[in-house]
């Protein structure tokens, strides 16, 4: 019927006042373009169409979608992305999403100004509302509590560090601190002292800040200490993915889950270990004993989780192997396969980087061995990934697009035998998502 095409906008409009000035640019052009035409009404924030899916075949809505994409992209440029499921492309958000976001637009909008800071720069959230407060929790002091339902993948902090530091002994550190804070304002210093303290004593600032600070990146040993961010409590089966932006020296907090309201807003501060060395490490470097949802379980759950901990590891090890990879990618291809089923057990849909990485080691293999055309499908779901946890502009996440958009810029192409040669269009077109996901993973039968 031609209805089910349209357009999204990644990153999605924000509150910034580039985009509302933009947004506002685009209803004018499509106004002054359908002036006249009954099919069509520029309301003050949205355009509404009175075409139905029953009218679409004799009212031509294909050239409306058309029009207004092509309007669209001439103000917001590589933001939009056309999708079409008749022709198996597919929208870039979830229906959920976009129907949740489809009810913001009655919400009031304030204007640019009265967004408080940590949401004019959010991505992928409904900027019209306070996401979080801070409020007591038993046993673990501050925390970040959702105010409305929080959709997975939004934007929930971008923050600036405080200041960043080294790691060093407790009295090197406590001097660094003491000459970092000396460049803070008085309000800056207020905010940092006022973080929780976990190793009271003797030096005190070096206390806060090994308490509070987030690595700069994956295996850092840089920290950032920040106002906001530093509220966020831990959980082993965490609803929300820290990350350290090295391009615009920011830290960004996004939901891997929908978060419902009233939920704490949970971050991992551990990498994907065991339960014993995981609190051995968060008793040692963060002066705690976790008591989260996971570490609260009777001792059989925990026994289940490190089981599949421990396959998560052995897994990872073996799709790192490059010799594997390089003479048997079938089996390099079938431990990424396996990784995928024991990620979803363990933590329930949630996309972590582990994913993200995951999806990138599966085009990896597939671009060695001169597979396009999987190397596309794997490249374009680390993307995602990467997008859900670290918002677009994670270099990262623009690192994957451009594999996506041409995947042979991947150093390793054609590396290894080309017996899996395939071109960019041998994606099959029309195969149910079982049979997709089949030919995917070269799954038997
Ligand atoms: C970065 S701070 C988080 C904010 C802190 N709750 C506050 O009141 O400022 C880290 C501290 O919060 C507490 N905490 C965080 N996650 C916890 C958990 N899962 N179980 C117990 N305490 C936790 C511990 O005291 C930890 O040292």
């Amino acid at each position: 019927m031609g209805a089910d095409a349209g357009f999204d906008m990644v990153p999605r409009l924000s509150q910034r006042a580039e985009d509302l000035v933009k947004w506002e640019e685009f209803l004018k052009v499509v106004k002054e373009y359908y002036v006249g035409d009954e099919q069509v009404e520029v309301g003050a924030r949205t355009i509404h169409s009175k075409i139905t899916s029953g009218s679409a075949a004799d009212t031509g809505v294909e050239k409306y979608i058309e029009e207004v994409t092509a309007m669209a992209k001439a103000l917001f440029d590589d933001r939009i992305r056309r999708w079409n499921e008749l022709l198996n492309v597919y929208g870039f958000y979830r229906w959920d999403f976009v129907n949740a976001s489809i009810k913001s637009y009655d919400m009031d909008i304030p204007t640019p100004e009265l967004i408080p800071n940590h949401t004019a720069s959010n991505q992928g959230t409904d900027c019209t509302v306070d996401l979080y407060e801070v409020m007591t929790i038993p046993g673990r002091g501050k925390g970040l509590i959702a105010k409305v339902d929080i959709l997975k993948g939004t934007r929930i902090i971008c923050e600036k560090p405080l200041f960043t530091l080294g790691d060093s002994t407790a009295a090197s550190m406590n001097r660094l601190v003491a000459e970092k804070l000396k460049l803070l304002s008085k309000d800056k210093q207020r905010e940092f002292l006022s973080l929780h303290n976990n190793f009271p004593g003797k030096y005190a600032f070096a206390g806060i800040f090994k308490t509070n600070a987030i690595p700069c990146g994956h295996g850092s040993s840089m920290g950032g200490v920040y106002t906001t961010a530093c509220l966020i409590n831990h959980s082993c089966i965490p609803n929300a993915n820290n990350c350290w932006n090295e391009a615009a020296q920011h830290e960004t907090i996004h939901a891997t889950r929908d978060i419902l309201v009233g939920e704490e807003i949970l971050i991992s501060y551990a990498a994907n270990e065991l339960s014993q060395a995981r609190q051995r490490r968060l008793r040692e470097s963060f002066g705690f004993q976790c008591s989260c949802e996971l570490c609260s379980q009777p001792a059989h759950v925990i026994q289940a989780s490190d089981k599949r901990r421990a396959d998560i590891e052995r897994l990872d090890a073996a799709i790192g192997n490059p010799f594997v990879m390089a003479t048997s990618p079938q089996r390099s291809l079938a431990a990424c396969h396996e990784l995928l089923q024991v990620l979803d057990r363990e933590y329930g849909g949630v996309v972590i980087a582990l994913l993200a990485r995951l999806y990138y080691d599966a085009f990896q293999i597939s671009i060695a061995h001169g597979d396009q055309a999987r190397a596309i499908v794997f490249a374009e779901r680390s993307y995602r990934s990467r997008v859900e946890c670290e918002g677009e502009d994670s270099p990262d996440a623009q690192q994957m697009k451009g594999f996506m958009l041409n995947p042979t810029r991947h150093l390793s192409f054609n590396g290894c035998l080309t017996r899996w040669r395939s071109s960019k269009t041998a994606k099959p077109k029309s195969l149910d998502a079982d049979s997709f996901d089949k030919w995917l993973w070269r799954l038997s039968g």
